[in-house]
């Protein structure tokens, strides 16, 4: 079975592929100082409670953290008894290699996003994805990663909110409603102002900067949402035309097979 690994700035999901579909998605947050030893005992207590018989054999990892690869490889390695694919070394093939600027990385997880996104989903195509940052990530119809979108994600800007401004308080994101459970933008107390800025200006952010995008373009695209925080963003948009929530390492295991059948692994 294939172990998919995917490292963003707030959480790592480890998710096992058994060729047909996922049996498990386990999340820790990240952490560059986590040892092989340390994830191996988190994960086998994972596994020893699932009713299925895991067997892992085989591992891929995207993580937009780079200090965190050496630790995951010697897992991999040690515990499992095997090189794994890492997205963005040279080792790793990919289907569709990004046009961009020359020279330049892409942060794995965008080049994972839109392979996902186009072996999933279609051609032409953008993907939001509410991470630590809200990234939008664009596709051409060969599923190429062509360039994108970097802005703060919703939490570090709740955050930043709180730590520059003496009287404001930590506050979650939610869909701002009165009482009688209808639709607010205007707040009538500290933390719900704030829920309106952060909500309806997330809403704002993304249909205009995907509209923005369409226009460049010259053409309609599909847009797919992924990320803990997309469900709820759907709530106050009809701008996604579907939610993956599984969208990235949906990817690795697409890009995995890629490198199988190519014999690279
Ligand atoms: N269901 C959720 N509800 C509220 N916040 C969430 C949810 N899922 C994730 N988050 C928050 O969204 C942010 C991004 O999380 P995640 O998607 O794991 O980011 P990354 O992939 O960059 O590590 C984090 O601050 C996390 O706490
Ligand atoms: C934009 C990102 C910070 C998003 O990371 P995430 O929110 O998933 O943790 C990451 O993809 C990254 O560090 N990218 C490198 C620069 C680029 O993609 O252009
Ligand atoms: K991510």
């Amino acid at each position: 079975m294939l172990l998919c690994i995917d490292t963003g700035n707030t959480n790592t999901v480890f998710s096992v592929w058994d060729g047909e579909r996922f049996l498990s998605h386990w999340r820790i947050a990240t952490d560059h100082t986590r040892t092989a030893d340390e994830y191996y005992v988190w994960l086998e207590t994972l596994i020893s409670l699932t009713h299925f018989e895991l067997d892992i054999d085989r591992c891929i990892i995207s993580s937009t953290v780079p200090r965190v690869v050496f630790n995951l490889r010697v897992l991999c390695n040690r515990y499992f008894n095997t090189r794994p694919l890492v997205v963005g070394k040279p080792d790793c093939l990919l289907p569709a290699p990004p046009k961009v600027d020359a020279g330049v990385t892409v942060g794995p997880d965008r080049i994972v996003n839109t392979w996902a996104a186009h072996e999933r989903h279609g051609d032409d195509l953008i993907v939001v994805d509410f991470g630590t940052a809200t990234t939008f990530d664009v596709a051409d119809p060969t599923g190429a990663y062509i360039g994108g979108v970097i802005a703060p994600g919703v939490n570090l800007s709740l955050e930043a909110l709180h730590m520059g401004a003496a009287s404001l308080p930590h506050v979650d994101v939610t869909k701002p409603t009165s009482t009688n459970g209808t639709e607010t933008v205007i707040g009538t107390n500290t933390v719900a102002c704030i829920q309106s800025g952060i909500f309806w200006g997330y809403i704002g952010l993304v249909e205009g900067i995907i509209s923005r995008i369409r226009a460049e373009r010259g053409r309609d695209m599909k847009v797919i949402a992924t990320g803990g925080l997309a469900p709820l963003f759907e709530q106050g948009t009809d701008v996604f035309d579907s939610i993956d929530d599984d969208l990235t390492v949906h990817g690795l295991r697409l890009i995995y097979d890629y490198n199988k059948e190519a014999g690279n692994v």
